[in-house]
């Protein structure tokens, strides 16, 4: 029995992710995706709370034929010993999934195994690019699985996004953690 780790900020969980999801299913027989960044919120960079992403990925999980585990993960100060934090916190895995270079960096010195994939038309598929066309008014529901679309729709996260980007009145920038 093979279990594989995903980790991600997924602000929001959109269809790039979604390929990933896919393909980890594929090759592990339980998959385990860790919201990271959990403790943060409410910024342009990090919109969604811990609780509302997880609403977004475990309905999105749903839709898969394969045993899935949604976990939490907060920021810690030192990224030494980051890997040890997630193995307190999450189900026991043997490989790990991303394409994030200090992520991958983490994990291979801890002694994991780390799985990278192409990206999935970058282009669109990119969370910065997600949230700057909901800001705009811009259609951004293509992007994401429609799961997702419910979910910021039930929490109104749109009219959070604009309102902290400044666009109703906020200060918050891309750049705020
Ligand atoms: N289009 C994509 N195809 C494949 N992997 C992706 C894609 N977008 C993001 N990823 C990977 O998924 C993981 C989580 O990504 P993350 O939540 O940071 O999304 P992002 O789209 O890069 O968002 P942001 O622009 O907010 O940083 C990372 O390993 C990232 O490299
Ligand atoms: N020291 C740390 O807390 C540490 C180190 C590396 C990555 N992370 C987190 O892992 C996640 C990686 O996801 P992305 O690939 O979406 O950036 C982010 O939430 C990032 O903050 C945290």
């Amino acid at each position: 029995m093979t279990r594989g780790f995903y980790i991600g900020r997924f602000q929001p969980f959109h269809d790039g992710h979604r390929e990933m999801t896919d393909r980890i299913a594929e090759e592990v027989d339980e998959v385990v995706v860790g919201i990271g960044s959990a403790d943060a919120s409410h910024t342009v960079r990090n919109p969604f709370t811990a609780g509302e992403r997880i609403m977004m990925v475990s309905r999105v999980l749903d839709e898969l034929d394969t045993q899935t585990y949604v976990v939490p993960i907060e920021d810690i100060d030192r990224n030494s010993v980051w890997v040890g934090h997630i193995q307190s916190m999450a189900p026991d895995f043997d490989v790990a999934y991303s394409n994030n270079p200090l992520v991958i960096r983490l994990f291979e010195e801890a002694g994991i195994e780390v799985r990278q994939s192409e990206m999935y038309n970058r282009g669109d598929l990119k969370g910065s690019r997600i949230r700057a066309r909901m800001i705009e008014g811009k259609d951004w529901e293509h992007l994401v699985p429609d799961a997702v679309v419910d979910v910021i729709d039930e929490i109104d996260g749109l009219e959070r996004l604009r309102r902290i980007s400044g666009d109703d009145g906020g200060d918050a920038t891309e750049n705020d953690h």
